[in-house]
């Protein structure tokens, strides 16, 4: 077929035939082999519309939330899912409103849902706060005209499992490793969902491991996955300058582990520190230009590769999920 990115794969998206995707060319990002090491890539996400791996979640939520004949879309965001949302849902005709947390959205996000014409709502509070008024107004919402996007919604997760397909044809084979940035917790489980299906329909027989990296101050997985905790240990106030992945309490947070502990995986937590002097080298040496929570995976993987938890003859993908031009302000 003639379609491309996220929508070559609709036999393996829960979505009937006769739907039409709301789209805007999202997926078939470049997989960028690193200098640095011989077996490492980048999946570069910020080479979506919008910029970030968002895109591919929001093409299925904004398609479905059209098809069921929803008036607007809500969403609740640390900013990614905001300009994603804003967007698409201006391609669908659809109202956006995006609930995002005072003072901690990078200039670049909160540009793009303005510029898409969404209308923001300011929380006072973090991320985890907003998440909570936009559930609290809209999931059980009785007039059903109101679609909320958040990541409770499945059908994003069901588009972000794209990466993994992708990886695999770029590769030609299924990498030992994938190192993702954990925030809300949905991607990692999404990606780890998508190797699980090319493994179910007999493309493979192998899978990654799949390698979540939190940031110190807002690594709330990381601890629950470290304590080996059956509940949430939640961070009550979340601090990084990896602002899209300042979450405390990640609502896919038992997903997250399920990927982890199902792939043999494991949970990393770096300093912000290693973090921007990733998002350094990623720029400097390798011309790959990514916002603070996408150099996260490299500052995980060099961790990993010091504590003999990853070999340099393993073959690893980086997921760099956002672009640059998100976060204009970071001091590196
Ligand atoms: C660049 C970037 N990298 C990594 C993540 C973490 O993914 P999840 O672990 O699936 O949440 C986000 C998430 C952003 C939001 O949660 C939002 O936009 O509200 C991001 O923007």
């Amino acid at each position: 077929s003639s379609a491309r990115g996220v929508w070559k794969y609709k036999l393996m998206l829960p979505v009937k035939k006769e739907v039409e995707p709301v789209s805007l060319g999202e997926g078939d990002t470049p997989l960028i082999p690193l200098k640095s090491h011989k077996r490492l890539f980048v999946k570069f996400e910020g080479a979506n519309p919008t910029g970030s791996f968002k895109d591919r979640g929001m093409t299925l939520a904004v398609t479905i939330a059209k098809y069921i004949g929803a008036k607007s879309v809500v969403v609740a965001s640390t900013g990614n899912t905001s300009a994603s949302a804003a967007a698409y849902a201006a391609k669908a005709g659809l109202e956006c409103l995006v609930y995002l947390p005072r003072g901690s959205v990078a200039r670049g996000k909160l540009f793009q849902a303005l510029l898409h014409g969404a209308k923001v709502v300011e929380v006072d509070g973090n991320f985890d706060e907003a998440l909570e008024e936009v559930i609290a107004r809209y999931v059980d919402n009785t007039q059903g005209h109101v679609y909320p996007l958040n990541s409770v919604n499945p059908w994003r997760l069901e588009g972000q499992k794209t990466i993994a397909f992708e990886i695999y044809q770029q590769l030609g084979f299924v990498p030992e490793n994938v190192v993702v940035p954990v925030g809300n917790a949905g991607n990692i489980y999404a990606i780890w969902k998508g190797f699980r299906e090319l493994r179910e329909v007999g493309v493979t027989d192998r899978a990654p491991r799949m390698i979540g990296v939190q940031a110190e101050g807002a690594s709330p997985v990381f601890k629950t996955w470290l304590a080996k905790a059956d509940e949430l240990l939640p961070v009550e106030r979340p601090y990084t300058v990896a602002t899209a992945i300042k979450i405390g309490r990640p609502v896919n947070w038992l997903k997250a582990l399920t990927a982890v502990r199902e792939s043999n995986g494991f949970m990393l937590s770096v300093s912000d520190a290693t973090i921007l002097e990733a998002l350094k080298t990623l720029a400097r040496s390798e011309g790959i230009g990514v916002e603070p929570a996408s150099a996260a995976p490299l500052a995980g993987y060099r961790v990993a590769l010091e504590q003999g938890l990853i070999g340099q003859d393993e073959t690893t993908v980086l997921v760099a999920t956002g672009h640059a031009l998100k976060d204009p302000e970071v001091r590196f």
